[in-house]
């Protein structure tokens, strides 16, 4: 049997024992193969393949239900589940989706993208098995990164204290994207390496099974001793201590090993937490032998090498900078002139360009794990005590600290920067990853300062800006490059809450933030050859917003387009319409921006052009509002 054969869990339950080695072997293959053309993450996935094949292989899906946690190595899941022939168009437009989608198979029960949702999601589903009376295996397959994750141990407390039937697969491969960190990654390495403990354990145990319950010295003595072994083993085992039967620690890339643990795990009633060790990267050298195991890999990885393709190589170094690098290179210019700032990254350590700040400042850089949450409220507690923190994190998993920019940052009007990295559309991760709602869910918050700058050197400007100023500040930035602009050499404070009139003109405004300015200028440029004068601005602040612009325009009975890459609903072009209104006055106001759906992985410029953030869109937007007012003139 091939791996070409099988196109279901059913197909893959024919295969022998025997012949499961050389699936996984050309799973492998097939992974390294299609992901050299498409990109996709890949480390991940080599890691859990022999994992992937036995859960398949012993159980019963979409009857039992696998819930991945992030849900970025599920492709062997997806492999066996009938979508092999589908790889070709991973994270593509219309597409395969990179992470588990419910309306993809059956088999995808659960969908992710952010991490440690998993465990919340299982005991959901087994409280409903339950109170429904049905009978079917609830296994949710969470990684060592994810479990560093608030609500991972949120669900663990109450997963443990209702003793429900679960399967908990711990997929540890010491590795978040960045080799992981914490207390608890220090404790899982202790379980990992203490396999001579866990043998003495059960060879102990074997023993006093065999003495004879029998009176006297002799029994006592044995009787101390099983409690005494019982509270080794419980005070050994966090997680026996939460209610969970904990077996392991097992090999994952040995199956016969593997299955014997899942069997022996299927066959305990309760929580069970299955300790699976696995190599991320594993099967491919390259990601073995690097730092990040190959994480992800982008389009056209040229196998073999661990190294991009010489036309990707060439085109990097052509290319503007990346936003994430001059965010990187700034926070280093900014440490050196302050002391007082130190920057914090949940888990993104080089997503969000800070290596190079985590080899010169180690000591005010702070990789707090995959805690959103936390790391949010840490930022607050350094500010309290002069500290100028800078939280680093994407828009996306922005929405996990919503509460603490709320209660513990802005209420209390403490000094950190939130520099707000992939806002707008991201691309290939699609709808579970774009940075789309952040200004709308941080509009609304008293004392908040939000900007975006127009280009790579605006940003460094704004980044300067917003350390200088003592208060709750947010700076976004898109994913990839800037335009190529020239860089100032020296960075200068912006004044808080102005605009910029980037072209005159008398028949239109386009009111423009962020990445959408340039679009918003070629447009002008295509109405102007039409003999529509458009009006430029780059607003620079979503709040405060700059009314002195909006007077001006409300005075000349200027119609506006607001255009911005971020949610439609409560964006900067609300801000326009609720200040518009705040005045009594009458005016054509028109909001381009991301409306009311969740757009799915594809390109960014085909993500814009799906929703109308196109040069053409807005030159046909601004030429329905001109024709009474051009008549007029
Ligand atoms: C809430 C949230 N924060 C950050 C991320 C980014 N992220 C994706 S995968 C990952 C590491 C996950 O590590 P682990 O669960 O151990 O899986 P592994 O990659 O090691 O297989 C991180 C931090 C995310 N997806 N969700
Ligand atoms: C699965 C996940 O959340 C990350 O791996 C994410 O895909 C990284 O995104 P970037 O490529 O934008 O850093
Ligand atoms: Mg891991």
């Amino acid at each position: 049997m091939h791996l070409e054969q099988i196109s279901s869990p059913e197909q893959l339950k024919k295969v022998t024992p025997e012949e499961l080695p050389q699936i996984a072997e050309e799973i492998r293959k097939f992974l390294l193969d299609s992901l050299s053309i498409t990109g996709g993450h890949l480390g991940s996935n080599l890691g859990v393949v022999e994992l992937t094949l036995a859960l398949h292989y012993l159980f019963d899906s979409p009857k039992d239900k696998f819930l991945w946690d992030v849900g970025h190595q599920a492709y062997v899941h997806k492999i066996l589940t009938g979508r092999q022939g589908d790889f070709p168009t991973l994270r593509k437009y219309k597409g395969l989706c990179g992470f588990p989608k419910r309306n993809e198979s059956e088999h995808d029960c659960w969908e992710t993208g952010h991490s440690s949702t998993s465990l919340s999601g299982a005991m959901g589903m087994a409280a409903a098995r339950d109170l429904q009376g049905e009978s079917y295996r609830v296994i949710p397959i969470i990684g060592d990164g994810a479990l560093t994750g608030g609500m991972a141990l949120e669900a663990l407390n109450h997963i443990g204290n209702e003793q429900r039937d679960m399967m908990v697969i711990l997929n540890d491969n010491e590795m978040s994207i960045s080799p992981n960190v914490g207390a608890l990654h220090n404790y899982l390495g202790k379980l990992r390496t203490n396999r001579s403990y866990h043998k003495m354990k059960d060879e102990v145990e074997a023993l006093l099974k065999k003495i004879p319950s029998v009176g006297g010295t002799f029994a006592n003595m044995a009787e101390r001793i099983k409690d005494s072994l019982k509270y080794l083993v419980v005070s050994g085992v966090l997680f026996e201590h939460l209610g969970f039967t904990y077996l392991g620690p097992v090999n994952g890339h040995n199956l016969n090993e593997l299955m014997e643990c899942l069997k022996q795990a299927d066959r305990t009633p309760g929580p069970v937490l299955v300790h699976v060790v696995t190599e991320k990267g594993k099967g491919y050298l390259p990601a073995e032998t690097k730092e990040d195991k190959l994480h992800s890999v982008a389009k056209g990885y040229k196998l073999e090498e661990s190294k991009l393709t010489e036309t990707t190589v060439k085109k990097a170094g052509a290319e503007p900078p990346k936003y994430t690098k001059v965010f990187g290179d700034t926070l280093i210019r900014l440490a050196e002139e302050d002391h007082r700032l130190a920057a914090i990254t949940p888990a993104m350590l080089g997503g969000s360009g800070m290596n190079e700040f985590a080899n010169q400042f180690p000591d005010r850089c702070f990789d707090v794990g995959i805690a959103e949450q936390h790391a949010a409220t840490f930022a607050a507690g350094l500010a309290t005590q002069g500290m100028k923190p800078v939280l680093a994190i994407y828009s996306t998993f922005l929405q996990r600290a919503y509460d603490q920019v709320i209660h513990d940052i802005a209420r209390q009007d403490l000094d950190v920067m939130i520099a707000v990295d992939r806002a707008g559309f991201v691309g290939a991760d699609g709808e579970t990853h774009q940075g789309v709602y952040d200004i709308a869910y941080m509009r609304c918050i008293p004392n908040m300062v939000i900007m975006m700058p127009k280009d790579e050197n605006e940003f460094q400007h704004m980044l300067y800006t917003g350390h200088q100023f003592a208060g709750p500040t947010a700076v976004r930035f898109p994913r990839g490059a800037g335009i190529g602009v020239k860089m100032d050499k020296d960075m200068k404070e912006l004044p808080i809450g102005k605009g910029e009139i980037l072209r005159e003109g008398r028949d239109v405004a386009l009111f423009a933030f962020g990445t959408m300015v340039s679009t918003a200028q070629e447009a002008a440029e295509q109405l102007a050859r039409e003999g529509i004068q458009a009006r430029v601005i780059n607003a620079r602040f979503a709040k405060p917003l700059d009314t002195e612009i909006v007077d001006q325009l409300i005075s000349e009975g200027m119609p506006i387009v607001t255009i911005e890459e971020g949610s439609a609903i409560g964006g900067i072009g609300s801000a326009v319409l609720e200040y518009v209104s705040s005045q009594d006055a009458r005016l054509e106001v028109k909001v381009l921006g991301i409306p009311d759906y969740y757009v799915e992985h594809g390109s960014p410029e085909e993500q814009k052009k799906e929703v109308g953030l196109t040069v053409e869109n807005i030159a046909r937007t601004a030429r329905g509002l001109t024709p009474r007012r051009r008549q007029r003139a």
